[in-house]
């Protein structure tokens, strides 16, 4: 396919999003439909998808409404690349400019942008805005524009198995370039050949998993020991059991309201060679029970930004339920000197520290005794960590 040929199809998927659809599913269905794109295609496809959605107000804005050739036009635009070039009409490529658009085309793009509210330049929901600015005094427009940008990959050193160094000399045999990352010991960030990891050697001898590198800090902040219970309630897939069991030789729990989530759960800790139970009964106490709640996904956006236009006020006071009950449950859990541990990919206060002051106001007998807030400025998604444990109670 040519670049214009890619752009073309790229604005078909988006339509298809933008009338609903989530973005994995429109891909994969246009992949299915398009048998003759190869991986080059659809991962340059993929990327322009994502990069549209990421900046879906501020390409819009340039672009002259919110459709898929719209979006995409505001990103050639943005890019500095010139229009014409692409919207040529010829063999596979977009159509041409219509006048409407040639005189959006004529603006400068960087005048248009300043004359916008704030939101639209940011790229972020009206509604979400004030709430983001009031989360994060004098940083909610630098993080807003860190989340317009594609996120890093990063992997996990399964310390079981080897240690960062060995792990970076393996990748480069498999083509694949790393670096250790400050926010973890256990981080690497990928410079070159990312979408080589799942064939790679590292990979398949359960050497590396593929996890954010906030998350690989968030586990490296809990007190974990050997010999201790450990319950993570929240589990999904499994990537805070595995990286939790990598760093101690404790009993793993694992647990979530979607027992299916953790279905690969088996699988992937004996391919790193740990040990973690999966149950859909919890049976406290446990002396670490890590909440690592349903949220927003703010903190994550880069990598999901469909997540951004698809939460709705309604959806996320419903968030907010959700994790209350999930902290006034999991309490019940933990041993007495334990620790309740919750965590967030979120930047936004109400599902961070105000749910923890309203925990902790619903169960005086509860105390802070640590919190933290990674941001996606620090180069891992934004993630939040609360550490409470029961007053008067010492381990
Ligand atoms: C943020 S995800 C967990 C991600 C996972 N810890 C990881 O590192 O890959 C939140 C998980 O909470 C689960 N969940 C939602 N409501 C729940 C509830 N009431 N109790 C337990 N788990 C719940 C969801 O199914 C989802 O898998």
């Amino acid at each position: 396919m040519t670049p214009a040929a890619r752009i073309a199809a790229a604005a078909e998927i988006l339509d298809d999003i933008l009338e609903g659809a989530p973005a994995e599913k429109a891909l994969t269905g246009w992949a299915r439909r398009s048998r003759f794109a190869g991986s080059k295609d659809r991962a340059a496809i993929r990327d322009h998808v994502f990069d549209a959605l990421r900046c879906r107000r501020s390409f819009g804005l340039l672009g002259g409404a919110e459709t898929g050739r719209a979006l995409l036009l505001g990103q050639t635009i943005a890019d500095g690349r010139e229009p014409s070039d692409i919207f040529t009409g010829e063999g596979h490529a977009p159509a041409p400019l219509s006048p409407e658009e040639e005189a959006l085309v004529a603006r400068d793009p960087a005048q248009a942008l300043s004359d916008a509210p704030r939101a639209v330049a940011c790229d972020m929901p009206d509604w979400v805005w004030p709430m983001l600015d009031a989360s994060l005094p004098g940083q909610a427009e630098e993080v807003a524009r860190n989340l317009r940008h594609r996120a890093p990959v990063f992997l996990r050193v399964n310390l079981r198995k080897t240690d960062p160094a060995r792990a970076i000399a393996d990748l480069a045999e498999d083509g694949i370039v790393a670096e250790p990352h400050p926010l973890a010991e256990t981080a690497l960030i990928l410079t070159e050949g990312a979408r080589k990891v799942a064939q790679s050697g590292p990979y398949q001898d359960g050497h590396v998993e593929l996890q954010d590198a906030a998350s690989q800090a968030v586990v490296a902040s809990l007190p974990l020991a050997d010999g201790l219970r450990v319950l993570d309630y929240c589990a999904g897939g499994g990537g805070k059991t595995l990286a939790m069991a990598g760093r101690a030789d404790a009993e793993f729990t694992a647990h979530d309201a979607l027992p299916a989530r953790m279905k690969d759960l088996p699988d992937r800790a004996a391919r790193a060679g740990v040990q973690v139970n999966v149950t859909d009964r919890p049976d406290g106490p446990y002396d670490i029970v890590l909440c690592d709640v349903p949220c927003s996904g703010s903190g994550a956006w880069r990598r999901s930004p469909d997540g951004k236009w698809r939460l709705t006020e309604a959806g996320f006071a419903d968030l907010l339920g959700t994790q209350s009950e999930i902290l006034d449950l999991a309490a019940l859990l933990v041993a007495p000197g334990g620790v309740l541990a919750y965590a967030t990919c979120s930047v936004l206060a109400p599902e961070n520290r105000d749910q923890v002051e309203a925990f902790l106001s619903r169960h005086p007998e509860w105390e802070l005794t640590t919190d933290m807030q990674w941001l996606p400025t620090d180069g891992g998604d934004g993630f939040y960590l609360a550490q409470l444990t029961r007053s008067g109670v010492t381990s």
